[in-house]
């Protein structure tokens, strides 16, 4: 059986006193989500530790956005997977179009993040996803189970999320129709050689698009920019229908 995975990703947004704000909105809106899911807020590295503490035996879990792959060592600016354990941490994106296109993460890097991730005890959510450009050129499979190979190289499966997030979707309000993300995430789970890796799908998932979203039987959660940055909004989300 899958596991259903909602993760909000705050990406560069929220002081500590707008993430209290938001989980004051958003907590009173869970008292009736089913079980069946899991909840994640992946927030700046600042909120880490505040957010954990406060959310300290409720469902909601805690995730980074990025990790570096050495456990400690002269890399300014970056932080290892222990420490985001000690913080609470459960969960750390790695790989999003985001790192890859402005902070030069490669296949190779990504592969390194997820496995000192998974050494910490932390579930890495590997992001995958194709450009408008490859889209257009027939590149799709080519490019994302090319950055499967090379990201999954020697890492463990039965801890281990991936978002499919084409490029050309995300901050857009482009969607990718819901069946093709769902043809797409059925190409993907096909690589794998553990079937229960939770796929979701990311690019402008919003409060009107997630129940058709989840409809679909190969996706198995979202992972949500802009929607998650507003309670009500993620929180519509959360409880999808
Ligand atoms: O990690 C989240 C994705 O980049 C999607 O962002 P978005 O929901 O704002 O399109």
């Amino acid at each position: 059986m899958r596991k259903i995975v909602i993760a909000g990703n705050w990406k560069m947004y929220k002081t500590q006193a707008e993430a209290m704000e938001f989980l004051q909105g958003f907590k009173s809106e869970l008292d009736t989500t089913p079980d069946d899911r899991e909840i994640i807020l992946c927030v700046p590295f600042t909120d880490l530790d505040l957010l954990s503490k406060t959310l300290h035996g409720s469902r909601i879990q805690i995730g980074a956005q990025n990790v570096h792959w050495e456990t400690s060592g002269a890399y300014t600016g970056e932080v290892a997977a222990p420490m985001l354990l000690e913080a609470g941490v459960r969960y750390v994106i790695i790989g999003h179009s985001e790192r890859r296109q402005y902070f030069g993460e490669t296949d190779e890097t990504v592969n390194l993040r997820i496995k000192a991730a998974q050494k910490a005890g932390l579930t890495p959510i590997l992001c995958v996803g194709e450009t408008k450009q490859q889209r257009d050129a027939g590149e799709i499979e080519s490019h994302i189970f090319s950055q499967l190979a090379k990201g999954l190289v020697d890492v463990d499966q039965t801890s281990l999320v991936i978002a499919y997030e084409p490029i050309w979707a995300i901050g857009t309000g482009d969607t990718c129709a819901s069946t093709e993300a769902n043809r797409v995430i059925g190409l993907i789970r096909s690589k794998l050689t553990h079937s229960n890796v939770p796929i979701q799908y990311g690019g402008s998932v919003k409060p009107d698009n997630i129940d058709e979203i989840m409809a679909q039987p190969e996706i198995d959660g979202a992972l949500v920019g802009g929607a998650s940055l507003e309670a009500t909004s993620f929180a519509r989300i959360v409880n999808f229908q």
